[in-house]
């Protein structure tokens, strides 16, 4: 399709999807199944993920009553504009201003340079009628910082910008199809003019005399949207991964090369250990992340009737778990997606594998919500913040509880002996928390020898996202350990989900080799133990690998992949694709005559003289 058939087809999917929402009627979490099924972004993703949630999360109960039931029935449609041509991590650099006027009682919404422009925001370019819009807020001459405001940017009629109102699509992204489904737009306001109660103010107020009334509550709630939208990332990223590696694992017990014995079949490449050492890990993480983010969403949903009862204990907590683990499987998603296009050779990378799109969809995830490394760096704050309170009394709880036992990780020495030490769970969770405990204690060291901490900060930025993650990691591999704790149905079940679990946890510890020799976490010798214990999960894996991404359940329609078929009927499938290509139309191309033939000719008269 071209991108204008896209978006319309996107549009015409969206708006079918809505329609069977409402003729079934389908429950939040079956429109959410829909919305995997329709599988590809548009403007409803940002409407109830973003708009209405920022609406409702920081909109007053006037003002919930006023645009939640418009739109709940899509009476009207909203985007969540807050990235600006000049700045998106920095939140605090927005440039957009919303200058109150007492005399109208009116914010006066501008763009006053170029890179105050909104850019990026989903649904913007195209559909949206309205938008929640995030501003510098200005009274009396002076800068509150940033706020949300409810702005109409299309009149309800004939969809056309509402007069001071310049808008249209940023162009087009990465990949052929892929995110193109999406109009992500640009945005101008010329002194546009909204009325004062748009302003979301269950926060901060601004009265009918021009006077602000500052929040009683953490001004960091009205990053509130971004929080509830990271945590639905992660589990995202499981499904995401998921069908990957299913894709990858039924292909490589289809192919086979070389291990011919006197004219025999040859070896399916699954049974490589070098396959086997790059595929399994992905399938351990793929349902690393669900577990982790059935988790999380519980930590999200705990956080948020905590905060409803204005208890703000856990809030910085909630936000360094979503940050920091949005960032990590993300990161990890996207490269394993391309892992696993390399997993199938050079059919993985024909557009009908289904890996290309689905790595073209899926990579943006590393920078939307949040570019990983600035969110690590949040996690990275919190961790030092958290070190160095080690001592005042104040015990850390959570996901950070294990620094409560800071004396004993610091100077504990692991106790594998043998290769199958590494399947206690003990042992396991002691090598990640010590080895999460020192590097952050080594971080916070270094930042104490500079004057002027931040600099130091600056100064240590990439140690310290390395700590952070070796944090992040840690709360994946203790979830999973969790996971295992509880009732799991069926024993087979559970041995296997054991085996993906120690795969998870030991080639982390190989990947990060480093990072557990340098902290004498572990010796070389228990490291090479690890990887003993690795061989030998991957050979109980092996027969089941096939049989553990069947139960992801994925149907062929939804994989769109020719290499992940269920039936494993690669070949005649991969003909049978290519012969739909439109250049197979005809035996002799468009451009034969105009090129080929001249270039030929001209070869062969010069051969003749
Ligand atoms: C094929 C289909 C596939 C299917 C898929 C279907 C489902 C898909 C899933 C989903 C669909 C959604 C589609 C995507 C849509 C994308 C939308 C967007 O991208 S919207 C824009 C996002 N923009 C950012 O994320 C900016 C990042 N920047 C920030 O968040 C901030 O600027 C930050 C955190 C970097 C800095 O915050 P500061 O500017 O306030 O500065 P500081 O001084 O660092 O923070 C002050 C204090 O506030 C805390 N803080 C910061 N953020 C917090 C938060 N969110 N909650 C609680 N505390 C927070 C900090 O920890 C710090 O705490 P102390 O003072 O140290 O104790
Ligand atoms: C597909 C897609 C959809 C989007 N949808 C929306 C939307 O609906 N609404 C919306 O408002 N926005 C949206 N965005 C914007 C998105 O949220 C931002 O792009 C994102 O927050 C990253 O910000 P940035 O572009 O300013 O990156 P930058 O901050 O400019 O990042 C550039 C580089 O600088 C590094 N960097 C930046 N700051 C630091 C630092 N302090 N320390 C160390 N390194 C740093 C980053 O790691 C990165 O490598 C979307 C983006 C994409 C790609």
């Amino acid at each position: 399709m071209t991108r204008k058939e896209l978006f319309k087809n996107t549009l015409r999917k969206s708006v079918h999807a809505w329609k069977l929402i409402n003729e079934l009627p389908l429950s939040d979490d079956e429109s959410l199944m829909l919305r995997h099924f329709m599988d590809q972004p548009g403007f409803l993703d940002l409407h109830w993920r973003m708009f209405v949630p920022a609406i409702k999360g920081q909109g007053t109960e006037e003002q919930k009553q006023k645009w939640l039931p418009l739109a709940n029935k899509m009476q009207i449609i909203g985007c969540y504009a807050q990235t600006e041509l000049g700045h998106g991590s920095n939140v605090q650099g927005l440039e957009t201003t919303a200058t109150f006027d007492p005399q109208t009682d009116q914010f006066i919404l501008h763009s006053p340079t170029q890179t105050s422009s909104k850019w990026w925001p989903g649904g913007l370019g195209k559909v949206s009628t309205h938008a929640v819009i995030y501003a510098r807020l200005i009274t009396d001459g002076k800068d509150h910082g940033v706020h949300g405001f409810i702005v109409q940017l299309r009149n309800m009629d004939d969809h056309s910008p509402l007069p001071g109102i310049t808008i249209g699509d940023i162009g087009v992204k990465f990949g052929n199809g892929a995110y193109n489904s999406m109009d992500n737009g640009f945005l101008m306001f010329d002194k546009f003019c909204i009325p004062r109660d748009q302003m979301l103010m269950r926060l901060s107020k601004v009265t009918r005399e021009g006077k602000y009334v500052p929040s009683d509550v953490p001004r960091q709630l009205m990053y509130g949207t971004m929080v509830s939208v990271r945590q639905t990332i992660v589990s995202n990223a499981s499904i995401a991964m998921a069908r990957a590696v299913c894709i990858a694992t039924r292909y490589s017990a289809v192919r086979r090369q070389f291990g011919s014995q006197n004219g025999g079949i040859e070896t399916q490449v699954i049974d490589y250990k070098t396959q086997q050492n790059r595929l399994f890990p992905l399938l351990a993480s793929a349902y690393a992340f669900r577990f982790v983010g059935e988790w999380l969403k519980w930590l999200y949903t705990d956080v948020t009737q905590r905060l409803e009862a204005s208890d703000f204990a856990t809030l910085p907590e909630a936000h360094a778990c979503t940050a920091g683990l949005k960032s990590m499987t993300t990161s990890a998603t996207s490269d394993g997606i391309e892992e696993c296009r390399k997993l199938c050779g050079g059919h993985g990378y024909l557009w009908c594998s289904g890996l290309p799109e689905l790595f073209a969809v899926y990579v943006p995830a590393c920078t939307y919500e949040g570019d990983n490394v600035v969110l690590q760096l949040q996690v990275a704050r919190f961790l030092m913040k958290t070190v160095s309170q080690l001592g005042s009394g104040k015990a850390p709880a959570g996901t950070t509880a294990y620094m409560g036992r800071a004396k004993h990780l610091l100077q504990c020495r692991s106790s594998i002996r043998k290769a199958e030490d590494w399947l206690n769970p003990a042992m396991v969770l002691e090598t990640f928390e010590a080895r999460a405990l020192r590097m952050a204690v080594s971080c916070a060291n270094n930042l104490s020898k500079f004057e002027n901490q931040e600099q130091g900060f600056s100064e240590l930025l990439a140690d310290l996202v390395e700590a952070a993650i070796a944090h992040c990691q840690l709360i994946v591999v203790s979830k999973f350990i969790v996971k295992l704790e509880g009732e799991i149905k069926g024993k087979g079940v559970k041995n296997q989900l054991k085996n993906l679990c120690y795969i998870y946890a030991l080639h982390l510890i190989h990947k990060h080799l480093g990072d557990f020799l340098s902290t004498n976490s572990i010796t070389s010798e228990q490291a090479s133990l690890a990887n003993h214990q690795l061989r030998s999960l991957y050979t109980q894996v092996r027969p089941n690998a096939v049989a553990l991404v069947d139960a992801f359940d994925y149907t062929d329609h939804y994989l769109g992949s020719v290499l992940g078929r269920y039936d494993g009927n690669v070949y005649p499938k991969l003909f049978e694709e290519a012969l739909k290509d439109p250049l197979n139309d005809t035996v002799v191309p468009d451009g034969y005559h105009e090129y080929i033939r001249p270039l030929i000719k001209q070869h062969l008269r010069s051969a003749r003289l």
